[in-house]
């Protein structure tokens, strides 16, 4: 029976591969005819506009835009097809829809189906239906479709292994789910890149991956429970389902750029390519257009050296009276800005200083004030300017009146009088204006930036004071994201403060996030205990919080260790076991060396493709790479500019979250946080060292 379904399923894959090829064959030829159509068009068009030099350029304009556009969904189509080919699904299942026959639908990384056809061939893994394969049970079910709720029963589930167009492996579930293919995935090597997992996605990952894009969510999650992956999953979720209004408005932070190097490849293997992915530090920046900032190599480095002020400053410019503080001061400058006396312009009261206030405290009181107090200044330059045109007006006539009261011969005497004293009175009056209008200067307000080097005592600016000065920038000069973004997911959510997320939201004006971390790992020095819980205020209403707690990267006793080293953690393991922890005590400085050259020799011997040695700040990861022998293949990953690759890395902890390794050997002193202990192991597979100094 079994080798006869086998047998079957075999047969299936390689008609829908020679369906495939089918495809792609027409796609070429869809490609080529689109090619052929356009240049015959072309020539049409040249020979009809050829003595209106405009008008082809505007053709020529019109057509890049059309090649763009087709070209973009023939090639997308081509690349999903030709990655179809080699493997055009992973998954199957058979349902029953209430007064429906029973139906059998393929799940694969993108979907089929043929022109003139109805049934799909393969169905995308984001389609809503293909939700029904990741519940991982058979049963009764139901899916969102976008028409509503449907239920449905699952009768049977499938997962195939299909290499190079070939079915190599079957595994079938009719009741209880054993998920081998997830054993098998989470037993291998990792690479030095992250991979999709869209065949293994586990029912509480695919809840979170299939919300409405217009959901905020919150995912505080154990290390190794598939945060970034499930971000990541999740844009390429909704960008399938609402490209129309998504395309081009989503954006990924990240906590530096070797982490966003690390994680660059799955979602153009998803088929979302161009997705842009920042740093807090490098949005802010170059937001602010702010050149003379310390790099965040610079900050993490005083950071985790200990630099006892410079964590102050840290703590102070992220806490809630910082912003308190920040908010006095504009109240200050509000208040500076009020006028005290009436606006007079030739013994005339313009605006009385009760108008003005109005206007500043009622009228526009929703404006940044520093837009509220130019608007002012605009409305006090009308008014000044219609009494200027009154009085030049005046000055007009009586020159006029003047003139006219003479006869002839006194004109040809008086005229150049006459015509003098106008022209005094005429300068006299652009003097008072200019004047006038230079005594309302204060209401053009200051540059935000020398604001804030006032309040900073002109020290130099780093990392710490960028969400400061975006934030006065947004209150003063109400600046705005030039750009439409519609959803933003923050990775490694936990070293963000409220001030951080809450200027990123008002100036980029978006209201969905998802945002994950995991509170045991965060490393700079935050007031608060878990920061995750504070973001829910910042964002708008209906926010769902997730807590994910199942790990999938680590053994068991890898998982168990971690667990000890901080308080509150419940890491389950998914039981998967390996070698026992390695820990040493008191290990001399002297004797490193020669500790890591036979750790690095050892998991060379056991295949592992990717092998960390973690210590807990840079100048120790330095220290450590100047003591090994020459011969070593070794890259020390020292700040963001060098990016990960395989086999023997040392690495220090700020930039390793985030990141995992086959094996991992940490090198630790005993000041170090409990929390930096925990990221350090978390960032093995299946094997862990661990060194105290
Ligand atoms: N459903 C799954 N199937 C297979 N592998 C998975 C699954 N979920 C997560 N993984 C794997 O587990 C590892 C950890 O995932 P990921 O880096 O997304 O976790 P994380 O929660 O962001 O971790 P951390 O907080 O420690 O950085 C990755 O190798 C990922 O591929």
């Amino acid at each position: 029976m079994k080798l006869v379904e086998f047998e079957l399923e075999e047969k299936h894959v390689e008609e829908v591969i020679q369906t495939i090829k089918n495809e792609i064959l027409k796609y070429v030829d869809k490609r080529k005819q689109f090619a052929d159509y356009l240049l015959e068009y072309r020539k049409k068009a040249i020979e009809e506009y050829k003595d209106d030099e405009d008008k082809i350029i505007e053709y020529f304009d019109h057509e890049r835009f059309i090649k763009e556009e087709a070209y973009k969904s023939f090639d997308r189509k081509l690349i999903e097809l030709t990655k179809l080919k080699v493997n055009p699904y992973f998954g199957s299942i058979e349902f029953k829809e209430d007064k429906y026959a029973p139906e059998k639908i393929y799940i694969g990384r993108f979907g089929l189906t043929l022109e003139d056809e109805y049934e799909p061939v393969v169905v995308d893994w984001r389609a809503p239906i293909a939700s029904l394969f990741y519940k991982g049970k058979t049963g009764r079910s139901s899916f969102e479709a976008p028409h509503g709720k449907i239920e449905a029963d699952i009768l049977k589930r499938n997962q195939y292994v299909i290499k190079g167009g070939d079915l190599k492996g079957l595994f079938t579930s009719e009741r209880d789910v054993k998920d081998e293919i997830l054993q098998e995935i989470l037993c291998s090597n990792t690479s030095e890149k992250l991979k999709d997992i869209i065949m293994s996605i586990q029912e509480e990952q695919d809840e979170i991956i299939r919300l409405p894009y217009n959901n905020s969510s919150i995912v505080d999650g154990v290390a190794g429970s598939g945060k970034t992956t499930i971000a990541l999953h999740r844009i390429a979720y909704i960008l399938y389902n609402f490209r129309k209004q998504l395309e081009d408005k989503v954006l990924i932070f990240g906590p530096n750029m070797i982490f966003m190097d690390y994680i660059s490849n799955v979602l153009p293997e998803l088929g979302e390519t161009g997705v842009p992915q920042d740093t807090f530090h490098e949005f802010v920046r170059k937001a602010l257009n702010l050149e003379k900032v310390n790099s965040y190599d610079l900050f993490l480095n005083r950071i985790f050296n200990n630099d006892e002020e410079f964590i102050n400053d840290y703590k102070k410019k992220n806490s809630e009276e910082f912003k308190c503080e920040l908010d006095n001061m504009m109240k200050q400058l509000e208040n500076n800005l009020l006028a005290t006396e009436d606006i007079i312009f030739r013994d005339k009261i313009v605006v009385s200083k009760e108008e003005i206030n109005e206007m500043f405290i009622e009228y526009y009181k929703s404006m940044p004030l520093y837009r509220r107090s130019r608007k002012i200044r605009r409305i006090l330059f009308n008014k000044i300017t219609s009494i200027r045109n009154e009085i030049f007006y005046e000055i007009e006539r009586e020159y006029k009146k003047e003139l006219d009261k003479l006869s002839d011969s006194e004109r040809n005497i008086q005229e150049n009088n006459i015509a003098l004293n106008r022209r005094m009175k005429i300068e006299k009056l652009i003097r008072d204006v200019m004047k006038a209008k230079d005594e309302l200067a204060y209401l053009k307000g200051e540059n935000v930036l020398k604001y804030y080097n006032q309040i900073n005592n002109d020290k130099d600016l780093n990392h710490q004071d960028l969400a400061p000065i975006l934030y006065l920038e947004l209150k003063l000069n109400g600046i705005k994201y030039h750009g439409e973004i519609k959803h933003i997911v923050i990775d490694e959510a936990q070293d963000w403060s409220n001030l951080q997320l809450e200027v990123i939201k008002e100036y980029t004006k978006c209201n969905n996030f998802t945002i994950v971390g995991d509170c045991n790992q965060s490393m700079l020095p935050m007031d608060k205990e878990n920061v995750l819980n504070n973001f829910e205020k910042i964002l708008d209403n209906g926010i769902l919080k997730f807590k994910l707690n199942k790990s999938y990267r680590s053994t068991k006793e890898i998982m168990e260790y971690a667990n000890g080293l901080v308080a509150n953690s419940d890491i389950v393991p998914l039981v998967r076991s390996g070698e026992k922890v390695q820990i040493e005590e008191q290990v001399k400085v002297e004797n490193l060396a020669h500790k890591i050259e036979e750790f690095f020799e050892k998991c060379k011997k056991r295949g592992y493709e990717t092998t960390a040695v973690i210590c807990n700040s840079i100048s120790l990861s330095k220290e450590v790479k100047n003591m090994l022998s020459k011969d070593i293949e070794v890259k020390l990953i020292d700040s963001e500019e060098v990016y990960l690759t395989k086999g023997n890395i040392i690495i220090p902890v700020c930039y390793g979250k985030g990141l995992e390794f086959d094996a991992v050997m940490m090198i630790t002193e005993e000041s170090d946080t409990p929390k930096a202990q925990y990221v350090m192991a978390t960032r093995a597979l299946h094997e862990l060292t661990h060194l105290k100094l």
